[in-house]
């Protein structure tokens, strides 16, 4: 009862049940039906934990850029005392590390060129990987794998590599473990279930394989490393490490080490694979015989015009083409906010007491910022819950950004990778599209459009067969 504390001005919400609260009311995919009968503000319980679902633009706006501070924090970890980026709580330790990662990715190339050869050479390599008709996603994952290996140890892996497939693997695993049901809400109603022998001990299976991986490399690099000369991300945080030997304060360590790779990783190589995966699906939705559901066959023919124009065929795209290709970048905005990856944002945690939109949120309330409910929002665009390119689109075909497109989110927690994701969503689609047209191989149905909702919204499996153009 004392947990169940309700305060003035609360949100309201379901009545939940003794022990599991909401758990088993709610359907996390589709938060559009509690809105629809309790507003755009809505508490729910989960387990013991007091969770509040903020919608729409006003309310995710509110709350991430003008409370930002106050819901900047994320929920205790219940597997183990994680620091690292992703799941650090709110404070010195999260600040000086992300503060640090920016700066380092900046300097490797995060709005310079080297980054973007990278990515274009790797695009290279994907084109000539692609072979008649596949599967896109080994592919298009061991790619975007790749170029955070380039950033962080400083090479590429050949695509069957055997130890780069098990790590990507173990990440992924990892990071569906650490968001699954286990970890989230039993472990923590439990935690006492730790001291029981048993098959929930295989949860922390993936993170123990996946940092004895990292940490043999991070052990190669300090066998290998030349002090004045920074190959990659791990040699600039050994020497950060260095440098703050003397600081007590500092978080620079070995495992800190571990915990970021890990985490941008895990942060980057899903949620960068899926979109593309989505970009490439609508072009092949586009390309399906049957007729088409909404305006999708229309754009690859425009894209691959656009392309030419700008482009040609001699030479591979450059980041600085994109002001050039606005229907291009139109159509890569728009699969994103169409296809809302991150659905329900990451979970954040309120810092201190705070309100949004008029209601009372106590410090330590679990926040969920349904990006889908703004990059769909309904006062917000105009075709909502069609695919539209021309969302991104002026009267004279420029390229707009619009408020509402949030899929890296907002705040002080946003996206750390937001620039590095852009480049690849740009280099990767118009390199393949320059060389190749995308069709469904002949006697495959048209694909399903809704894909499914784990912890992201991913596409259903698909093969696609690529004529060189
Ligand atoms: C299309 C690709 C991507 C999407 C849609 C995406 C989306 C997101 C979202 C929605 C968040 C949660 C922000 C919040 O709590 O409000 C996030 C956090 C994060 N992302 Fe990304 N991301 C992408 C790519 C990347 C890449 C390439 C990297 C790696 C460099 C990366 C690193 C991170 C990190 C480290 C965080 C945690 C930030 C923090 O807590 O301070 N992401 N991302």
């Amino acid at each position: 009862m004392k947990r169940r504390k309700r305060w003035n001005n609360y949100p309201p919400g379901p009545v939940s049940f003794p022990f599991v609260g909401n758990l088993l009311q709610v359907n996390f995919q589709c938060p559009r039906l509690l809105s629809e009968k309790f507003g755009k503000i809505i508490s729910l319980q989960i387990g013991w934990k007091n969770v509040v679902l903020l919608n729409g633009l006003e309310a995710v706006k509110e709350a991430l850029v003008q409370r930002s501070e106050d819901f900047a924090d994320r929920p205790p970890f219940s597997l183990f005392d994680h620091m690292g980026i992703m799941m650090a709580r709110y404070g010195h330790g999260w600040k000086e590390l992300r503060r640090f990662t920016l700066s380092t990715l900046r300097n490797f190339g995060l709005g310079k060129k080297s980054l973007d050869q990278r990515v274009t050479e790797e695009a290279g390599c994907l084109c000539s990987a692609f072979s008649h008709p596949f599967n896109p996603r080994f592919l298009i994952n061991s790619a975007v794998g790749n170029v955070m290996c380039s950033l962080t140890f400083g090479n590429r892996f050949e695509y069957n590599d055997e130890k780069f497939q098990r790590m990507l693997h173990l990440i992924e695993e990892a990071f569906n473990i650490g968001a699954g049901i286990m970890s989230q809400v039993i472990l923590d109603m439990m935690p006492w279930l730790l001291y029981i022998p048993g098959p929930h001990h295989n949860v922390f299976q993936p993170y123990t394989d996946s940092f004895d991986i990292l940490r043999e490399i991070v052990k190669e690099h300090k066998e290998t490393r030349d002090p004045g000369f920074t190959r990659d991300f791990i040699d600039a945080f050994l020497e950060e490490i260095e440098k703050a030997k003397m600081d007590p304060e500092s978080t620079f360590s070995e495992d800190n080490l571990i915990f970021t790779v890990f985490d941008m990783f895990g942060a980057a190589t899903e949620t960068t694979t899926v979109t593309l995966l989505m970009q490439f699906g609508r072009v092949r939705a586009s390309s399906h015989p049957a007729p088409p559901i909404d305006n999708v066959s229309i754009f690859p023919g425009r894209v691959h015009e656009e392309i030419d124009k700008v482009i040609g065929r001699d030479r591979s795209p450059d980041i600085e083409d994109q002001v050039n290709l606005p229907y291009t970048n139109a159509v890569i905005y728009e699969t994103q906010r169409y296809c809302d990856v991150v659905f329900a944002g990451v979970p954040r945690t309120t810092y201190r007491d705070t309100e949004v939109q008029g209601f009372f949120i106590p410090k330590g309330t679990i926040i969920l910022t349904v990006l889908s409910s703004v990059l769909k929002d309904e006062t917000v665009w105009e075709k909502p819950h069609e695919f539209y390119p021309e969302h991104f689109l002026d009267a004279d075909g420029q390229f707009v950004k619009r408020e509402a497109f949030l899929p890296f989110s907002a705040g002080r927690r946003m996206c750390l990778g937001e620039q590095l994701a852009r480049k690849e969503l740009f280099l990767f689609f118009t390199t393949l599209l320059q060389h190749f047209t995308f069709h469904i191989p002949e006697d495959q149905p048209r694909p399903r459009d809704d894909g499914y909702y784990v912890l992201i919204h991913s596409p259903d499996s698909y093969e696609l067969c690529a004529s060189p153009r």
